[in-house]
């Protein structure tokens, strides 16, 4: 069984992440996971925090000279903000007296949090509630991108929209609609987008709303190319590969809503416009038209590219704050707290879901292959 669990807080020492269930005999790089993690930190609308940590991750157990042993792999990165912090997140008591956060922002965990643990500061909500922990998964679906490559796999992002800026649904899907190069002009934008007409309107949208103190969400889209027929099944509701798609990319903060293909726009018109049509090749290949389905039928993949899309909400720490509550008197108040914060994070967003989309493909493919080893793995899936 895959899995993997992650810990650490926002402005604590670090963050930990154990991934179980990765086959030995696996080259791992260490630059490559590195390199997702600053594509995490880009994106234009970050902000003051993404100027301080440079992410990258630190092998503990489970790696010698580049390849998986089979044992839980640790990997740490560390959080350079800590030294700012060292005595405001000591694990120790300490002396002096601190302000507690009290005003709640509408929107965050701060107050869901402090009413279900039971805080009266909402510092200790903020901490693991904070989407700080998104670099964690962003190294664990480094390290799953790495095995999904080994049996040809690939996964990109990018931002479809910002506001009312970009995407109209619904959108041609046809097995053309993702050329090669435009992962590159995507690799190129400030705004992970294809298109750079589009991506200076973006940055002009998300710089309007920094000057009234608000935030932007938006849409971002993330394709799988390469993924075999046959992952998931329509055996039990938990094993869809529809389902746990959705599931992985709703964990992502902010994320509020998941399409599939087609997703939404397929219930805009009738079946004979939607359905993608199956032909087969002389060399026994299949393939479809179309691919409205978004590479899943039945809960289970169909060879072509597996295609999500996700809608982010504008992030809650407005600097012109909303009203709301101080928790600590119960009064009602004009303005709820503003703290350091980004103002857009769908593109970032865009490179946790593809973390997500590596993990889930990563467990459904060792799943359907099994094996303890890389040499067993590749053997069954040439089989
Ligand atoms: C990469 C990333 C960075 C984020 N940065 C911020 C931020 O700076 N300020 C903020 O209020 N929310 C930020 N968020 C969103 C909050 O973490 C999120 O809204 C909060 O945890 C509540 O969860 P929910 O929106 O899913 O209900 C960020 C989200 C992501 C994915
Ligand atoms: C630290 C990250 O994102 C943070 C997510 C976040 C939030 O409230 O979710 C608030 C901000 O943190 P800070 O309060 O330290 O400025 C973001 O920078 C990161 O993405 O690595």
């Amino acid at each position: 069984m895959f899995r993997f669990l992650t810990a650490g807080e926002s402005h604590g020492p670090g963050l930990t992440i154990i991934v179980e269930g990765l086959p030995a005999g696996l080259t791992v790089e260490k630059v490559l996971i590195d390199a997702d993690l600053r594509r995490r930190q880009g994106g234009y609308g970050r902000g003051g925090r993404m100027k301080i940590e440079k992410d990258e991750v630190r092998f503990l157990s489970g790696v010698r000279h580049g390849k998986t042993l089979g044992s839980p792999i640790t990997m740490q990165i560390e959080n350079r903000d800590w030294v700012n912090w060292e005595e405001r997140m000591n694990p120790a008591p300490v002396d002096v007296e601190m302000e507690p956060v009290t005003r709640v922002r509408p929107g965050h965990a701060d107050f869901t949090g402090a009413i279900k643990y039971g805080h009266s500061d909402v510092r200790n909500v903020i901490e693991r509630s904070s989407s700080r922990e998104t670099a964690a998964r962003v190294a664990v679906g480094g390290l799953c991108r790495q095995f999904l490559q080994q049996f040809g796999i690939t996964i990109h992002s990018h931002v479809l929209s910002v506001v009312e800026v970009g995407y109209e649904e619904p959108r041609p899907m046809t097995p053309d609609a993702y050329p090669e190069e435009m992962w590159e002009a995507v690799e190129n934008s400030p705004m992970r987008c294809a298109d750079a007409a589009l991506t200076e309107k973006m940055i002009a949208r998300i710089l309007e709303a920094k000057r009234h103190g608000d935030t932007c969400g938006g849409v971002f889209e993330v394709v799988a190319f390469g993924v075999p027929i046959g992952l998931g099944s329509f055996s039990q509701w938990d094993r869809r590969l529809s389902t746990r798609l959705a599931m992985a990319m709703m964990s992502i903060p902010s994320a509020k809503g998941v399409e599939i293909g087609a997703g939404f726009g397929a219930t805009r018109t009738t079946g004979s416009h939607v359905h993608d049509v199956l032909r087969h090749r002389e060399d026994g290949s299949w393939y479809h038209l179309t691919n409205n389905a978004g590479g899943i039928e039945g809960g289970i993949s169909n060879g072509e590219p597996i295609v999500v899309r996700v809608g982010v909400k504008p992030i809650p720490t407005l600097a012109h704050p909303l009203p709301s509550v101080d928790i600590a008197s119960g009064e009602n108040i004009d303005q709820s707290r503003y703290e350091r914060s980004d103002v857009c994070v769908v593109p970032a967003a865009g490179v946790v879901g593809e973390a997500m989309m590596a993990v889930v493909l990563t467990e459904a493919l060792l799943e359907k292959y099994g094996g303890d080893s890389m040499d067993e793995m590749l053997r069954h899936a040439r089989a």
